[in-house]
Order: structure tokens, then C-alpha cells, then sequence
């Protein structure tokens, strides 16, 4: 098993992941139907998670602008597959956060439909990263998301959030808790990022995976 405190990057990687996530980034599209998808003609990656998860905040510390991707209290309001273009070279995609419950049931299946399809049907896609609350670990719902994955073939890894909110032992606890849950799920990549969006943990780290996945 890979240790997660051995470094993984080295300076160079991290320093070019930090320029590029300099560079500009746009909003380009939020898509409600697989037929109104940007073409699939740059790499993408994607978030997933359950609602509240944190994956707005993720992907505005990712790109260090406060605002680019709506960060809110109320869980749920992710409902379209979110396209924000990264210097013209490749596509983060916020994916609707599965498992929210203020909104009704049909609407909710009706948006998670759309983020399965994407998941099965994007040549594109090079990894969805899964994100997880450190404090809750994964839920049943993570492992039904990982079930489809895994079944799709699409490869994921997993990022803990909100690590700030634990101390560093139970973080490590959480991230080898994890990597024991994927050990034997054959489209998880075996290393889990802990991050914190809010004190930018992590951040560098999965910048470089991102460049190195996308880009390399
Ligand atoms: N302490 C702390 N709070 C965070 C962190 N990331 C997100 N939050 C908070 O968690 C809440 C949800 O964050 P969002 O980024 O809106 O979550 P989301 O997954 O995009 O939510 P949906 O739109 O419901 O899918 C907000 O109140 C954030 O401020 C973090 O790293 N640390």
C-alpha cells in the first residue's frame, strides 16, 4: 500500500501545478442534458460527492478565486454538471451533489441521472475525484457511487474535505480507514488527498495530480 506521508510530488511538479492553476479560469457552462455538453475536445476531471461535501469550496481553493463556483450553506444547490475552463487547456467539472434531501425526490433523481450519464458516457474524462467529509468517512452512499464507478470503469480517487475540522491524528486515521474501504475496488486509484479548502491543505498536492492526470 502506498504511504500517504511519503512525498509524491516533487517541487518542480508542485511549482508547475501552482502556475498553471494561476492562469485564467472561466466559468464556460452549467449543462442540464447530455446533449448540451461542451465537446469533448480538452481533458476533463470531475467532482463528485454528497451534498455539502464541500466540492464548491474545493474547486475555488483549487483555482485561488473566492467566487467562481457558488459555495453555499444550503446543501443541494449544485444541480447542473458545472464546466469551468483552466487555461485553456482543460475542464473542471462541479458534478450535482448526490444524496441532498430538500429537494424533491424526482428532482433529485432527475439531476443525478444526468451526473451518472456524464460519468458513463465522457470520453474525456480522465478521473473523478470523490470527495468525502473527513469527519464522516465514507457513508453508504459514497460506496454506492464507487459501486457505479467501478462498474463504468471510470477512474476515481478519493479527497477527504474539510481536514481542518479534525485534528491531524484522527485525519491519518481517516485517510488509512480509506484506503483499506478501496484496496480491492478495481477503478479507485489507491492514494486519498486530505484537504481543507478553507486553510488550503492539500490543495498543492492535488493541483499536481490534476496536471499530472490531465496533462502529461
Ligand atoms: N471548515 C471548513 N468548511 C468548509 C470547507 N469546505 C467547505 N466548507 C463549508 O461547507 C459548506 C458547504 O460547502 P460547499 O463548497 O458549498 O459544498 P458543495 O459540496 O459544493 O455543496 P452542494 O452545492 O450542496 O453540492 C459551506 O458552509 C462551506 O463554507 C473546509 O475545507 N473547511
Amino acid at each position: 500500500m502506498t504511504d500517504p506521508i511519503e512525498p509524491l510530488y516533487t517541487d518542480e511538479e508542485i511549482e508547475a501545478a501552482r502556475v498553471l492553476f494561476a492562469q485564467p479560469v472561466s466559468f464556460m457552462m452549467g449543462a442540464v442534458r447530455m446533449d448540451g455538453l461542451p465537446p469533448a475536445d480538452l481533458p476533463e476531471v470531475a467532482f463528485a460527492g454528497r451534498s455539502n461535501v464541500g466540492k464548491s469550496s474545493l474547486i475555488n481553493g483549487l483555482v485561488g478565486q473566492k467566487y467562481l463556483a457558488r459555495a453555499s450553506n444550503e446543501p443541494g444547490r449544485t444541480r447542473e454538471l458545472n464546466f469551468f475552463l483552466l487555461a485553456e487547456q482543460l475542464r473542471l467539472v462541479d458534478l450535482p451533489g448526490y444524496g441532498f434531501a430538500r429537494v424533491s425526490r424526482s428532482t433529485a433523481s432527475k439531476f443525478q441521472d444526468l451526473g451518472r450519464q456524464f460519468l458513463r458516457g465522457r470520453p474525456n474524462l480522465k478521473r473523478v475525484y470523490l470527495l468525502i467529509d473527513s469527519r464522516h468517512g465514507l457513508k453508504k452512499v459514497d460506496a454506492e457511487a464507487m459501486d457505479a464507478l467501478d462498474i463504468s470503469a471510470v477512474s476515481y480517487q478519493i479527497v477527504l474535505t474539510k481536514a481542518d475540522k479534525i485534528k491531524p491524528p484522527e485525519v491519518d486515521k481517516v485517510v488509512a480507514d480509506t484506503l483499506k474501504a478501496i484496496a480491492k475496488r478495481p477503478a479507485a486509484f489507491p492514494r486519498v488527498i486530505a484537504t481543507s479548502s478553507e486553510k488550503g491543505l492539500g490543495l498543492p498536492e492535488l493541483r499536481a495530480e490534476i496536471q499530472r492526470t490531465c496533462l502529461s
